[in-house]
């Protein structure tokens, strides 16, 4: 296993044509990625954050270029692999929490498990001890709509990791957040790489917020990678 290349994104492109008009949203991005590194990305507005975050989670394809995560290329997987690898290795969160407002706390996590073939009671049970890694024990039991905005994000961040990835893609998780719970949120996160060994990758804006906790910071400009920089180095 490469460590220090547990992630590696090779002269990346992404080209979207809506009619005539084709945009280039990512150009030739190379960025490798060590295992259990958090990871910040920042860029302006259309500078290609979230088409790179896409690309990653296998939720799109690229146009040029490819993505190989521990060794293996996730652009040439089949259908049901590259769900398998969404499903396994990667868990994402976004700026809206995306929860299913029907669903208690509990139940919105356990929710990824129905289909990974595990019996009712180790839902559950893992679900539950999931909210208790995020610091909502107490909270299982409610609707998200009896949740703050920063617990709603904690129950996402449980949902993330209910199927044990060993990638957390977060893109803009503090976007609808304060900047005190974005704070906590952000520090959460810095707390779970450090317990389970999680790469972060995390798109954000706000550079002070990833600059306190992020070991490298990665800016994109016009879809290309304009600095890498090591923050902290490993410890
Ligand atoms: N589905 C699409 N079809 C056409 N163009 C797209 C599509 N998705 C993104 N783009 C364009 O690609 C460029 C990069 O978009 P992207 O969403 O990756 O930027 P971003 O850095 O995440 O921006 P923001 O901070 O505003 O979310 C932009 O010019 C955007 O308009």
């Amino acid at each position: 296993m490469d460590v220090d290349g547990f992630i590696q994104i090779e002269e990346l492109t992404k080209v979207y044509s809506s009619g005539p008009v084709e945009v280039v949203a990512l150009r030739d991005a190379t960025i490798s990625i060590g295992r259990g590194r958090f990871v910040g990305v920042t860029g302006t507005s259309g500078s290609g954050k979230s088409t790179l975050m896409n690309l990653l989670g296998g939720l799109d394809t690229p146009s040029a270029g490819r993505i190989r995560v521990d060794d293996r290329s996730i652009s040439d997987l089949s259908k049901t692999d590259l769900a398998l690898f969404r499903r396994h290795t990667i868990g994402m969160i976004f700026q809206s929490f995306n929860l299913i407002p029907s669903y208690s706390a509990v139940e919105n996590v356990a929710f990824p498990l129905l289909f990974a073939d595990v019996a009712k009671k180790d839902r559950f049970r893992r679900a539950t001890e999931l909210l208790a890694a995020v610091g909502l024990e107490s909270r299982g039991h409610h609707l998200p709509s009896e949740l703050s905005g920063g617990e709603q994000q904690r129950v996402a961040v449980a949902r993330a990791l209910v199927n044990r990835p060993a990638i957390l893609l977060a893109d803009e998780p503090t976007g609808n957040l304060d900047s005190r719970t974005s704070r906590q949120i952000v520090r959460m996160l810095f707390d779970l790489k450090a317990e389970r060994g999680l790469t972060i990758v995390m798109i954000s804006h706000e550079e002070a917020l990833l600059r306190e906790f992020a070991d490298e910071l990665i800016r994109l400009q016009d879809g290309a990678v304009l600095s890498h920089e090591t923050l902290r180095d490993r410890p």
